[in-house]
């Protein structure tokens, strides 16, 4: 049985259990359960803190796991990324009050709380910065206005908490960090399955599947529309004139594609999505 850690709260639960219940799993049937057994695809999932899901993945343990890129980094432990799984897409950054500061060295000796001390400690130890961390466990935005530090360093996705606090980001980018798929150093088997299940749902999310009818003559002008993962599906039509093509394309910007293909002079443009896909 392949043991798989899952985040049990927080942001990345609900889309881990989605993703994983869209690749054909068994999920938690009450938020309370713990450990749910998946005999049927040969798993078992344990509902676990995504900040520690790094550490059981890491000792070995559990086998695989979903947690943040920022999380595994911070936890030193011993599991690698093998997939990122696009979602919970962030960047990690350094932000104080407006104006103060405006690159990493101003830093130095100053107080930067963080939930992410291993992260930060890294980061400032490679750049030559010495500064003391403050490590808090959430909320760390308003520890400058409360008096406990100087800066920050956190999870910012869209910048509103900043904002809000009265902070502004200055300094490098720590990290791009978005949800992965880690596994222990010891490769189970039954994970290059799992894997292509959850790249399966990334692509029948990004993807759809666009049918059109052509003018035969115009076959190289489409396909440079819509060129597909491996090669459109071309397909004759009674009228010898005619042809279908088939071929996925990303989600984003489909209108465009079909805005193309008319006026190249397709017709009868449908778009229907993917329910579910092994590429
Ligand atoms: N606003 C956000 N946008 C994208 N990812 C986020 C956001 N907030 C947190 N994350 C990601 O979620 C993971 C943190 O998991 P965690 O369980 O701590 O989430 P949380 O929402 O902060 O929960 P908690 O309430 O326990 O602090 C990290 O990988 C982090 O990058
Ligand atoms: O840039 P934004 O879109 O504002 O998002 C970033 C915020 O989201 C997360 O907070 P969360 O709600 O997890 O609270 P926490 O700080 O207590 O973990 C993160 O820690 C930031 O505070
Ligand atoms: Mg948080």
């Amino acid at each position: 049985m392949l043991k798989i850690a899952v985040p049990n709260k927080g942001s990345l639960a609900e889309t881990a259990a989605q993703m994983l219940h869209e690749a054909g799993y068994v999920g938690r049937r009450d938020p309370k359960e713990l450990i749910v057994a998946d005999p049927r695809n040969g798993v078992e999932f344990f509902y676990l803190r995504p900040r520690d899901i790094a550490t059981y993945v890491g000792s070995g343990a559990l086998d695989v796991g979903i947690t943040g890129r920022d999380l595994l980094l911070d936890s030193g432990s011993a599991a690698a990324e093998i997939a990122a799984l696009d979602f919970a897409a962030s960047t990690f950054r350094f932000a104080g009050p407006t104006g103060v500061f405006t690159e990493l060295e101003d830093l130095a000796d100053k107080r930067v709380a963080t939930s992410y001390p291993g992260l930060v400690g890294d980061f400032l130890a490679a750049s030559g910065v010495t500064a003391d961390l403050i490590r808090l466990d959430g909320a760390v935005e308003s520890a400058v206005r409360l008096g406990v530090a100087d800066a920050v360093a956190d999870v910012v996705e869209t910048g509103s908490t900043l904002r809000k606090q009265g902070l502004e980001i200055f300094g490098p980018v720590i990290l791009e960090s978005e949800a992965v798929l880690i596994s222990s150093p010891t490769n189970a088997t039954g994970i290059d399955t799992l894997l292509r299940r959850l790249q399966g749902v990334m692509v029948a999310r990004q993807y759809v599947l666009i049918d059109y009818d052509l003018p035969a003559r115009l076959l190289e002008k489409a396909v440079a529309l819509t060129p597909g993962i491996e090669s459109p599906t071309v397909s004759p039509l009674r009228d010898p004139e005619w042809i279908a093509v088939r071929a996925m394309v990303k989600r984003d910007g489909t209108n465009h594609i079909m805005d193309d293909l008319y006026e190249l002079g397709a017709r009868a443009i449908l778009v229907t999505p993917i329910h579910a896909a092994r590429i």
